[in-house]
């Protein structure tokens, strides 16, 4: 079975929810609401990584995240905390969560992958390019593929030194982060490479712009986009988690949770790998 991770972001400013789940009680709603609509994992997020994002405090991101984690844990919610700050991982540790989400792949902060190792929790190491702030001046490629793999593979082995066993880590290939359009397709295609390195994958195509720009005819002019709405994202995204299943993705990370699992039952269907027993 695919894992299914749904996003609360506890921000003003994320880019398809800012502002929505701000409020403790309502992140904390949210994230039942998700895991009731089937969320394996609940991915609490305490700052935005929308492209142009500045950073934001770890200690601002702790009072966000912290309370809502606490609540979500206590329900006996599996929660993951998307965090690229050392200090935020482990005090989201403590606070109950399983996973730390580190889209930066421990390159963010120099302290996070000996942090992880201490804590005892999962990691997903995502592909990076630098800060949200100026990551398209990064996006610059031979091969998007294969340097996604070889990057991956070193964030690996660092992991392994710092003392994270590869069995705690998830790839995640950076969907959106320091990559294009095209670029996101070719990593998508290429998939069975990334699978190659070695451990679990995540794919995090939710809402993102990539999507929006082949809802609209005519491609990417800012205004076109607006035409992209969130149910027609949700379902494109949808869409790329039946595909990414059939790939055989550990997992997807994905704002409808309900349109995702539904897709999920589709393609296990298909595959024959569903029971009704
Ligand atoms: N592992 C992982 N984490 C992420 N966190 C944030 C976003 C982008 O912002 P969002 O929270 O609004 O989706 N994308 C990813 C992703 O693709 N993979």
């Amino acid at each position: 079975m695919t894992v299914v991770m749904g996003i609360v972001n506890v921000t003003p400013d994320s880019f398809s929810d800012g502002g929505r789940y701000l409020a403790q009680d309502a992140a904390i709603a949210r994230g039942l609401a998700l895991r009731a609509a089937g969320a394996d994992i609940v991915d609490i997020g305490g700052e935005s990584t929308r492209p142009g994002a500045e950073r934001v405090a770890p200690s601002v991101e702790e009072e966000r995240v912290l309370p809502v984690i606490r609540a979500l844990a206590a329900e006996g919610a599996t929660v993951s905390i998307d965090t690229m700050n050392a200090s935020t991982a482990v005090a989201a540790v403590e606070a109950g969560a399983a996973i730390v989400n580190d889209v930066s792949g421990g390159l963010a902060d120099p302290g996070m992958l000996t942090a992880v190792a201490g804590s005892g929790a999962e990691v997903v190491l995502g592909h990076w390019r630098g800060p949200s702030s100026d990551m398209y001046a990064r996006a610059e490629y031979g091969d998007v593929v294969r340097e996604v793999v070889t990057e991956l593979a070193a964030r690996l082995e660092a992991a392994a030194v710092a003392g994270i066993a590869p069995s705690r880590v998830i790839l995640d290939p950076g969907i959106g982060f320091g990559k294009r359009g095209d670029q996101n397709w070719s990593v998508l295609r290429g998939l069975p490479r990334i699978l190659g390195i070695g451990p679990r994958v995540l794919v995090g195509t939710s809402r993102k712009r990539f999507l929006a720009e082949v809802l609209v005819a005519g491609g990417t002019p800012t205004g076109a986009l607006d035409e992209a709405t969130e149910d027609r994202r949700d379902l494109a995204t949808a869409v790329t988690s039946a595909l990414a299943a059939r790939e055989g993705v550990w997992g997807v990370r994905v704002h409808d949770v309900r349109a995702t699992r539904d897709a999920l039952r589709v393609a296990e269907a298909w595959e024959g790998e569903r029971r009704w027993t």
